[in-house]
């Protein structure tokens, strides 16, 4: 479970980018986290990988208190956490099992796990077949799936996707979207942030609208709501 208690972000330059958020996220939910430019997005995503530290509030994850993590807890912290960007985040001079392997070579997973888990993560997204290409190889709807099957090979309870479909075309969009509502589906809590208007529309989720650095809409089956 994720609670963000009261959370307010005030950056260095006095520009507040989180207001008093309140915010709950079950076990196992699917939430799309929308809203306009610099409305405090990619914000929320960093409070819950704790790459920035709230000014105000408290955020929970998995039974947690982040703020009172030490810096020694926080890569423990992390494997709980998938993550997946926009812009994919793959290591170019490695092939693609091993950008999937370096996952786990962090949390000094042995290599016969590892032998054993890349192969299982790269057939899960639909790639066994490219396991020893490099990057600059792949379409970017390969890439991102590849990054997917790096962000689970750990197996974490929480995948965090800041904008994965905003550099792919509409037909590879829906097959991330697909790979993604299936690992929903196995029971791992998803939270999306996006400006994709359709596929928020379309796959009829919780939607958590966020303007100004203020919760302004938390829908059940939501729609996207803007026009942008
Ligand atoms: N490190 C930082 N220092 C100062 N201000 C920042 C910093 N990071 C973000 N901001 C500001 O905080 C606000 C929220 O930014 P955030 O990146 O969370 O928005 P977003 O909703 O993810 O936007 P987008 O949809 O464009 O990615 C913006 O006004 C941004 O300029």
């Amino acid at each position: 479970m994720i609670e963000l208690k009261n959370v307010s972000k005030v950056y260095r330059n006095n520009h507040i980018a989180l207001s008093n958020i309140n915010l709950t996220i079950k076990k196992g939910e699917f939430v799309f986290v929308v809203g306009p430019s610099g409305a405090g997005k990619s914000t929320i995503i960093k409070l819950l990988m704790k790459e920035v530290e709230p000014t105000n509030g408290e955020i929970y994850v998995n039974g947690m208190k982040l703020t009172e993590l030490k810096r020694k807890e926080v890569p423990y912290f992390r494997r709980n956490l998938g993550v997946v960007f926009q812009d994919f985040r793959l290591l170019q001079d490695r092939t693609i099992f091993e950008n999937v392997a370096f996952a786990m070579e962090i949390i000094e997973a042995s290599s016969r796990e590892i032998k054993k888990r890349v192969p299982q993560m790269l057939t899960l997204v639909g790639l066994s077949s490219k396991a020893n290409q490099y990057p600059h190889q792949l379409s970017g709807g390969e890439q991102q799936r590849v990054a997917i099957a790096r962000a689970l090979a750990n197996n974490p309870s929480i995948l965090i996707c800041d904008e994965p479909t905003g550099n792919l075309d509409p037909d590879t969009s829906w097959e991330i979207m697909k790979i993604i509502d299936d690992i929903n589906k196995s029971g791992t809590t998803v939270i999306m942030a996006t400006h994709a208007r359709d596929i928020v529309d379309k796959m009829k989720k919780r939607v958590v609208a966020i303007e100004k650095g203020v919760i302004v809409r938390d829908q059940q089956r939501g729609v996207y709501g803007y026009e942008d």
